[in-house]
């Protein structure tokens, strides 16, 4: 892998909250070269989007902020500059530009009243300076590029007019119009129909072999991690428990909380046996903790069968397991 894409090191983002900072994401680290995609995985308000709002420069105004760390960034130029500590009016620069976006709801990216053509054409018209026809002309290349058949006149409908995963394919399109080296996708085929979505993951995987973008992947779906994945981020509660190359850490988890997500998958076949025994699919006992009162050690603690009484003495460093692979476990070899 060359030099990285997006370098995120010792991120903190906090939210102001009845007068205090709470923090969302705690000590956070990842890298992304060009080609490669990284999953972030864990459970409903683990820190997932904050992660990825705080990259895109898109924290709630006066609530959120980056409290500490650097959020580094290769531009198209070669520049590399940290998000960390850019204004707002650089950080629009750069959305849609050298940084594309997918969200979970195709309509929170789309305008109901402008054409879809016109929405893809827009960024190249203000990022790139392209005149008019040719942002036109691009727009329909690209609506062909993301597999919309008969682009020409598709450009011409307005959003309402397509199918949810038409529209996913569109909001696509919009975020690699400016050929930008980075693509963040927030659960992007979280609200589609399992066939569809599969759809969409073959074409996010063509267009970066084509492109050799980096993809930030935002998941609480194991499944889709295994599909497009090389490596893997696990977070609970604000922090990273694991990461490591896909393959790697789904034959070895070293964190007792990946380990209880990974059982929690069905495997084919298996739901339908354990419900026939009458046998429940396990689960992760108990809730993730509230950000507000979190334990003085490992956050993961009361929910963990393999905790003793010094995972809650200290929080636990995220240590090396193999050269590739970190777990926040003092347990990790035992599991
Ligand atoms: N605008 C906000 N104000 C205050 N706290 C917030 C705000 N947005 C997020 N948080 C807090 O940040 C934490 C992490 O939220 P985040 O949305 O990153 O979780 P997530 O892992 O992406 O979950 P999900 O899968 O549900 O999107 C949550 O505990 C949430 O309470």
């Amino acid at each position: 892998m060359g030099a990285p894409i997006l370098d995120i090191a010792g991120l903190r983002t906090v939210f102001r909250i009845g007068g205090a900072d709470i923090a969302a994401v705690e000590d956070m680290e990842l890298t992304i070269a060009a080609g490669e995609t990284v999953a972030l995985v864990g459970e409903s308000g683990s820190g997932k989007s904050v992660t990825s709002l705080s990259v895109m420069g898109l924290l709630p105004r006066r609530v959120g902020r980056i409290a500490a760390g650097k959020v580094m960034l290769s531009r198209k130029s070669g520049e590399v500059i940290d998000l960390a500590a850019m204004s707002d009016e650089t950080l629009r620069q750069i959305r849609g530009n050298d940084i594309g976006m997918v969200f979970q709801e195709p309509m929170t990216s789309l305008n109901p009243v402008y054409t879809v053509g016109e929405q893809i054409a827009e960024p190249i018209r203000i990022h790139l300076g392209k005149p008019h026809r040719e942002a036109a002309a691009d727009a329909v290349r690209l609506l062909a590029d993301v597999g919309i058949p008969d682009p020409a006149r598709r450009a011409q409908q307005y959003p309402h007019e397509l199918s949810g995963g038409m529209r996913q394919r569109v909001t696509i399109a919009m975020a690699l119009a400016c050929d930008p080296r980075m693509l963040i996708a927030d659960e992007p085929t979280t609200a589609l129909d399992v066939t569809i979505q599969a759809q969409i993951l073959d074409l996010l995987q063509k267009l970066q072999r084509e492109r050799g973008m980096g993809i930030l992947f935002v998941t609480h779906n194991l499944g889709v991690v295994a599909e497009i994945a090389d490596r893997v981020v696990v977070m609970y509660a604000g922090r990273i428990v694991e990461s490591g190359p896909v393959a790697e850490v789904f034959a070895h988890p070293r964190h007792p909380y990946t380990k209880g997500l990974l059982r929690s998958v069905p495997r084919l076949g298996q739901a339908v046996e354990l419900k026939r025994a009458g046998t429940p699919l396990p689960t992760i006992r108990g809730n993730v903790p509230s950000l507000r009162n979190l334990p003085k050690g490992c956050a993961f603690a009361n929910r963990c069968d393999y905790a003793i009484a010094a995972c809650s003495a200290a929080m636990p460093a995220l240590v090396e397991t193999t050269p590739t692979q970190k777990s926040r476990c003092i347990r990790w070899q035992e599991l």
